[in-house]
């Protein structure tokens, strides 16, 4: 972790798998810090929902690449909520199904698609101030950033927990199907080529399997905080 000091404050990495609590927890520890909370995987996810409406291919690296030149991608603020924007349209919603989370963990995997967000999230965390939860954050995106976590639970637990936000969203998935997905998509996020998900060697780990999210939190708020009064006593 570097002791660089920066203009907005610390940077602070989340990387996990999916279901382990990222979003959660990184938008209620901005929200304590008054930190920006940068989503990547929504990122991801706005690049192949356009990808799919232009019909471009996962794996036509010529097609994504030209998609990613033009494409713009934005959070803006909407009361407690924070909606995500590709070319100025509100994509919150249909970025979120299941199709497209398997589909974004393929079109995530080809370089062209990580090279164009990484230079989008190194411009938007740069100066500090931030949270970026993602699964490279620590290892690729800001391997010097001043706090890092890997936040992780049991593949049931994390299909359990995913099972419940789709039956609320009135989804007929069942809770073998969920955890299944949970483990495919696992198993393509860690074993791709391009900036796999890894533990970064100087990442604090927890396991979120048996912890409340407020236990998380203040495991977490209690990391950082210490970290900023380390860099202000310099
Ligand atoms: N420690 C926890 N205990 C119980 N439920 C959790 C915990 N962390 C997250 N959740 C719930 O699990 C679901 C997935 O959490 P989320 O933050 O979206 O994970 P990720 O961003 O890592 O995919 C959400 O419904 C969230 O409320
Ligand atoms: N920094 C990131 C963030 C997400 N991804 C990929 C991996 C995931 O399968 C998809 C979707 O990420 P997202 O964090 O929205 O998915 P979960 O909420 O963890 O289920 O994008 C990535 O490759 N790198």
């Amino acid at each position: 972790m570097s002791d660089t000091v920066r203009e907005n404050g610390v940077i602070v990495a989340i990387d996990g798998p999916s279901g382990a609590g990222k979003s959660s927890l990184t938008k209620l520890l901005a929200r304590r810090l008054g930190y920006i909370h940068i989503d990547t995987g929504a990122m991801f996810r706005a690049v192949a929902l356009m990808a799919k409406r232009a019909g471009i291919a996962a794996d036509d690296d010529a097609g994504l690449a030209g998609l990613c030149r033009t494409l713009e991608i934005s959070f803006v603020r909407d009361g407690e909520a924070c909606r995500v924007l590709a070319n100025g349209e509100d994509v919150s919603r249909e970025i979120r199904t299941e199709e497209i989370g398997l589909l974004t963990s393929a079109v995530s995997a080809r370089k062209p698609v990580r090279a164009a967000l990484l230079t989008m999230q190194r411009a938007m965390g740069a100066k500090g101030g931030v949270i970026l939860e993602g699964r490279d954050i620590g290892t690729v995106v800001f391997p010097d950033a001043e706090v890092k976590f890997f936040l992780s639970a049991s593949a049931e637990e994390r299909g359990r927990r995913r099972y419940l936000e789709l039956a609320a969203r009135g989804d007929s998935a069942t809770l073998e199907e969920t955890i299944a997905k949970v483990i495919q998509r696992d198993r393509q996020d860690e074993g791709r080529e391009h900036a796999p998900l890894k533990q970064a060697a100087d990442a604090l780990p927890i396991d979120s399997t048996s912890l409340s999210i407020d236990e998380v939190l203040a495991v977490m708020e209690s990391a950082v905080r210490e970290r900023i009064a380390k860099g202000e006593k310099g």
